[in-house]
């Protein structure tokens, strides 16, 4: 079997591998001249700053794959891991009313009023039991929380938290992208507690594990207790390795070649670039949903206008370094909430994360849904710099000029769950099977925007195609 697999990000290079680790062919299309998409590390001054994705998490369905395939590429002594019991993972704040506040982590904290909450946090319990159930298919994450949970934990914790993964604004993303079996337990037992409840009685079968997704990397982050991991050199290791394995397997990548149009004909695709033509058994597209859509659109003007319609935001990120160690609290950062009306998204602590010498390393994020509004359309690189340090300054009272700095605006690098957003995959999905186009969507525009997701939906669509 010949396959395209359009894309040399995360996804893209790794449906390309488990392709080939199956004995099937593939060449990979990228339009820039880069391996791995928005992972991008950048070494200088002997510091590793990370432009996108800075951590990996262990738990969740998509950690033990992505483990399974570090292990698969001989990666196991590049792995960095922060510990359960870590300060950057035990403790995460938010900016709110001008003031850094610690989000509560354990029972007692819970049990306890600490600003900016005016209750306790355990009081929403009773919200949510005293609360009537409200019979939907979809709703926004704010909405959902603010009505079973409260106010408070709608604004400060759901915001910051829609802000930290996706960039976006709570009162658009769909409750299941982050809540789906709480918005379930609502809809199948009238409230959350509830719900969870009836779950725990209930018995659960226990989950089969994909195949293939067992390891002793997996194991040993078990029995260490790892929660979030990098690599060492920065965690674009993983696609620059990836693609010394594609290489070796027989695969090809063709750097600065654009897609510019898929056709399919008696069960055949064809793909177009500028400079080539492709006849393929299948097409794996790993492209952002607003790019993919112009190239169907000639022979399936239906599907391109679902995918046109997942929207994505920008980020401004600004990597700061200063010598010394300047941070008064160890935590993994900060995020700052919608309510409080600013261009800064959050800022990590990279050098409480990972060791760094005598130094403090920052990851300054801006913009994100609000980017046109507080930035422009255009900002220079100085006026984000300044921006930057000047919250670094205001916020965290360091007021010594960075030693070195990155400025980078990664233009629609997220795309947004808004609500709707898993009806309207269900119905491309459906599409494809019905049209039996040789067609598999993967990306973070679909099924989940962290690393780990994107890795396992590459994993099961090439598991899927061998089941066809
Ligand atoms: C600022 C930021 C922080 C993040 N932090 C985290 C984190 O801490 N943890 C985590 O798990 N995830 C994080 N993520 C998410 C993670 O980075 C993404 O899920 C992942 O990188 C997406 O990879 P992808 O291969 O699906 O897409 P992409 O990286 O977008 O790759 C798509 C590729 O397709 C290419 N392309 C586009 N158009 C064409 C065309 N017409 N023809 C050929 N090629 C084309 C692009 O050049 C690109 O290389 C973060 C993302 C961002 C932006
Ligand atoms: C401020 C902006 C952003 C920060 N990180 C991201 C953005 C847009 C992107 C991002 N972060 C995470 C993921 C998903 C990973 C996954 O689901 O596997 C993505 C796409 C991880 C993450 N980071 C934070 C949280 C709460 C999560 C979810 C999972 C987890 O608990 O690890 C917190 C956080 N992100 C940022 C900051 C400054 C911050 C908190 C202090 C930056």
């Amino acid at each position: 079997m010949m396959n395209v697999v359009l894309g040399a990000g995360i996804s893209g290079l790794s449906a390309a591998h488990y392709l080939l680790k199956t004995a099937q062919k593939a060449v990979v299309i990228e339009s820039s001249g880069n391996l791995g998409g928005w992972i991008r590390s950048v070494r200088k001054s002997n510091i590793v700053f990370e432009q996108g994705p800075h951590t990996v998490r262990v738990a969740g369905d998509g950690g033990p794959n992505t483990l399974a395939l570090l292990e698969d590429l001989g990666l196991e002594d590049r792995v960095s891991a922060i510990k359960s019991d870590h300060p950057a993972v035990k403790n995460r704040m938010i900016y709110v009313n001008k003031h850094l506040h610690m989000l509560p982590t354990s029972i007692m904290s819970l049990l306890t009023t600490s600003p900016p909450f005016s209750k306790p946090i355990v009081s929403a319990i009773f919200q949510d039991l005293k609360t009537p159930p409200k019979v939907c298919e979809d709703e926004s994450i704010h909405e959902f929380v603010e009505r079973r949970l409260g106010k408070e934990i709608a604004d400060y914790l759901i915001t910051a938290m829609i802000r930290g993964i996706c960039a976006g604004d709570g009162k658009e993303i769909s409750v299941k992208f982050l809540m789906k079996s709480l918005h379930e337990a609502e809809q199948n037992h009238g409230s959350i507690v509830k719900g969870i409840v009836k779950n725990v009685l209930k018995k659960q079968p226990v989950k089969p594990r994909l195949p293939g997704t067992e390891s002793s990397l997996y194991n040993k982050a078990r029995n260490e207790k790892w929660s979030i991991w990098s690599l060492t050199g920065g965690l674009e290791v993983l696609p620059t390795t990836l693609a010394t394995f594609i290489h070796k397997l027989g695969g090809k990548i063709n750097l600065n070649e654009q897609c510019t149009e898929i056709k399919f004909d008696s069960g055949k695709a064809i793909v177009k670039t500028r400079s080539c033509t492709y006849e393929a058994d299948h097409v794996f597209s790993s492209l952002p949903a607003y790019k993919v859509a112009p190239l169907l659109q000639a022979q399936h003007p239906i599907v391109a206008r679902e995918l046109a319609s997942i929207p994505t935001v920008s980020v401004a990120v600004v990597n700061l370094q200063y010598e010394g160690k300047l941070l008064s609290q160890e935590a993994f950062g900060f995020l700052v909430p919608s309510t409080e009306n600013l261009a800064l998204l959050g800022i990590i602590f990279d050098s409480v994360c990972f060791p760094s010498g005598d130094n403090t390393v920052l990851t300054v994020m801006m913009g994100g849904r609000w980017f046109t509004d507080f930035l422009g359309a255009d900002p220079s690189p100085q006026k984000l710099l300044d921006m930057a340090v000047g919250y670094v300054r205001d916020i965290l009272k360091i007021s010594v000029q960075p030693q070195s700095h990155i400025v980078s605006v990664l233009r629609d690098c997220i795309p947004q769950y808004v609500v709707g957003h898993h009806g309207r995959v269900a119905r491309i999905k459906q599409y494809i099977n019905e049209n039996k186009l040789p067609l598999s969507l993967i990306g973070s525009s679909f099924d989940g925007v962290g690393v780990n997701d994107v890795i396992l939906c590459a994993r099961r669509a090439v598991n899927n195609i061998h089941l066809k």
